[in-house]
């Protein structure tokens, strides 16, 4: 009988990253991402969250470690000069959205979903635009393809940032605080879309301090403090009674009771 044998998605081996000489973030992580997996990070605040997925967006240059994805070398500290290495092909596969938003602000909604897929990938505009019409829909922005950022609500314009993401199919989405920056009355339409990416399978990984999220979300969950790993299991393991409140006091009181 032949096994058959599906390589992590994304493999994270050692990885160090500073900003310049005195602040060191990730200290030697390691992580390990397998196809169909939805990994939340959590931890408290400055523990390198945000690095981290920077570093696997291939935003950040990293000391020393490397990253696989599917597999294959993507992200390496390599050579002489222990120059970052990110294999671009790779990095197009993934996508990201961050806390605030980075809507172009002089392009309208549609104009911002079907810029990437026309200039990167070449895209013929009339089938960006089916592709971009459709993902409207589906997200419930339909009415709002001809607004322009300024004209969008805080969650309206989450929702049509991982619209934009989608436009370039990834293989793994990041989410880095997708909804610490809106009103709490706005979170729950942008975490419904996520949601709904979820139960579609994608591959993510998300930065969230929202512990209701956290908990609903995730396939795992990863304590990450002091730039390493210190907890990593199911959801129930890591994050405890789901009667815990939702906020960032409970990171905070979590990690000092693990000091
Ligand atoms: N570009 C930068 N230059 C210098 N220092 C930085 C830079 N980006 C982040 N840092 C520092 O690195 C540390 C880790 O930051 P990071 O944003 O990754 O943490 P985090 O776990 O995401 O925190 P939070 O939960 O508050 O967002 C912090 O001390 C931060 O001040």
């Amino acid at each position: 009988m032949t096994m058959s044998f599906s390589p992590p998605l994304v493999k994270v081996e050692s990885l160090h990253k500073s900003y310049g000489p005195n602040i060191q973030v990730l200290k030697g992580l390691d992580i390990e991402m397998k196809p169909g997996e939805r990994v939340v990070v959590i931890g408290p605040s400055g523990g390198g969250k945000s690095t981290l997925l920077r570093v696997i967006m291939g935003l950040e240059k990293i000391d020393s470690g490397s990253i696989t994805f599917g597999g294959k070398p993507y992200i390496s500290s390599a050579g002489r000069d222990k120059k970052t290495i990110i294999d671009t092909e790779v990095r197009r596969s993934i996508g990201m959205v961050f806390q605030h938003y980075t809507l172009f602000p002089h392009l309208s909604v549609l104009q911002n979903l079907i810029l990437a897929p026309c200039k990167v990938r070449g895209e013929k505009k009339e089938i960006a635009i089916k592709r971009a019409q459709a993902l409207l829909e589906r997200f419930g922005l339909a009415a709002k393809a001809n607004s322009y950022p300024a004209q969008l609500s805080g969650g309206q314009k989450q929702r049509v940032a991982i619209a934009r993401a989608l436009m370039l199919d990834p293989k793994l989405m990041l989410f880095d605080e997708v909804t610490s920056a809106l009103d709490p009355e706005l979170v729950a339409e942008v975490e419904q879309v996520i949601l709904q990416l979820a139960a579609q399978n994608m591959p993510m990984m998300i930065v969230t301090h929202d512990m209701w999220f956290a908990r609903n979300i995730a396939s795992r969950v990863i304590f990450c403090a002091g730039g390493a790993v210190v907890e990593d299991g199911p959801p129930e393991q890591v994050l405890g009674s789901p009667k815990e409140e939702r906020t960032r006091d409970f990171i905070d009181r979590v990690f000092h009771i693990r000091q």
